[in-house]
C-alpha cells in the first residue's frame, strides 16, 4: 500500500482588501495514512477538498510538506501526479474529450499503444463501472450521474497507485451509489475520499473529521462518523 505523509502541512490563503489577515484554510496536520481506504467527512467549507487536493499538489501548502510514497508534492509534482489519480466532484472539471470512451483511451495512451486494444481496454473500463453502452455518446448528453460514473472509468483508466476521489457519489442515485462504493472498495489501490455520505464513510478503514480546517478526530471510521454526528448535534461541523 503506499503511503501519504503530511508534515506539519497547513495551507493559508493572504488577506485582500478590507481583509488584511490571512485566512486559514487548513491548520498544520501532521499525519501518515497507509491504510487502503481512508474517508475525509465534515461539513461543507470544513477543508476537506483543500486536503484533498495537497494530496496529488494541486493545492501547494503554504507551510510544511507533503509526501506521496517519499515524494515531495510540490519537488516532485510530475511524479506524483503520476501516481496520484485525482477525481472531481463535478465530472466536468475532468472530462476532456468530447465522447465518453475517447476520454477514457485518453487515459490509456501511455499504457495500451494499439489503438484498437485500447478501445477494447476503454470498454472493459466503462463496463466495470456499468456504462458501456454510453462509450460512444457526448460527455454533454448523458446525466451527471453518468458523467461521475465515466470520469471514475477514466481515473482508473489511467492505473495509477492511489486515488483521491472528492464527493464521488454526490450525483449518483441509489443503484449507483452502490456500485461506485463497491467499486472503490473492490479496488487494489490505496483510496482517500471525502464525502457526505456517511454510510460510505463509515466502510472506511480510517476516517478523518475535519472542523474548521482542523483534524478534529483520527480513527476507526465508525467512530469518526459518531464524532461528526455529535459534532453537528452540538451546532459545529456543519
Ligand atoms: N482560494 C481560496 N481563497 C479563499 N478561501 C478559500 C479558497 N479555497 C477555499 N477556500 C475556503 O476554504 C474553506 C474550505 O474549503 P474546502 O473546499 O476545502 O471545503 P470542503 O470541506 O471541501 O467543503 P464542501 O463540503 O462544501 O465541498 C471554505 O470556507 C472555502 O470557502
Amino acid at each position: 500500500m503506499s503511503r501519504i505523509a503530511f508534515r506539519a502541512a497547513g495551507v493559508s490563503v493572504p488577506g485582500s482588501g478590507a481583509q488584511a489577515e490571512e485566512t486559514v484554510l487548513l491548520r498544520p496536520l501532521t499525519l501518515e495514512l497507509t491504510e487502503p481506504r481512508v474517508a475525509v467527512i465534515g461539513a461543507n467549507g470544513s477543508g476537506k477538498s483543500t486536503l484533498l487536493r495537497l494530496v496529488n499538489g494541486l493545492t501547494r501548502p503554504t507551510t510544511g510538506s507533503v509526501e506521496v510514497d517519499g515524494l515531495d508534492s510540490v519537488a516532485r509534482a510530475r511524479d506524483v501526479r503520476r501516481k496520484v489519480g485525482f477525481l472531481f466532484t463535478d465530472p466536468l472539471s475532468q472530462l476532456v474529450m468530447p465522447v465518453v470512451a475517447e476520454d477514457v483511451e485518453l487515459s490509456l495512451r501511455a499504457t495500451v499503444r494499439d489503438g484498437r486494444e485500447r478501445r477494447a481496454a476503454a470498454l472493459r473500463a466503462l463496463g466495470a463501472v456499468g456504462i458501456a453502452h454510453l462509450a460512444d455518446r457526448s460527455i454533454y448528453d448523458i446525466s451527471g450521474g453518468e458523467r461521475q460514473l465515466a470520469a471514475l472509468a477514466s481515473v482508473l483508466a489511467a492505473g495509477q497507485d492511489i486515488l483521491v476521489a472528492d464527493e464521488p457519489t454526490t450525483l449518483l442515485d441509489l443503484r449507483n451509489n452502490a456500485l461506485l462504493q463497491d467499486t472503490i472498495h473492490g479496488l487494489p489501490q490505496q483510496v482517500l475520499y471525502a464525502t457526505h455520505d456517511l454510510e460510505f464513510a463509515a466502510r472506511a478503514d480510517r476516517a478523518l473529521v475535519v472542523d474548521g480546517g482542523v483534524v478534529v478526530f483520527d480513527g476507526p471510521a465508525a467512530s469518526a462518523v459518531e464524532h461528526y454526528r455529535s459534532l453537528a448535534l452540538a451546532g459545529g461541523g456543519r
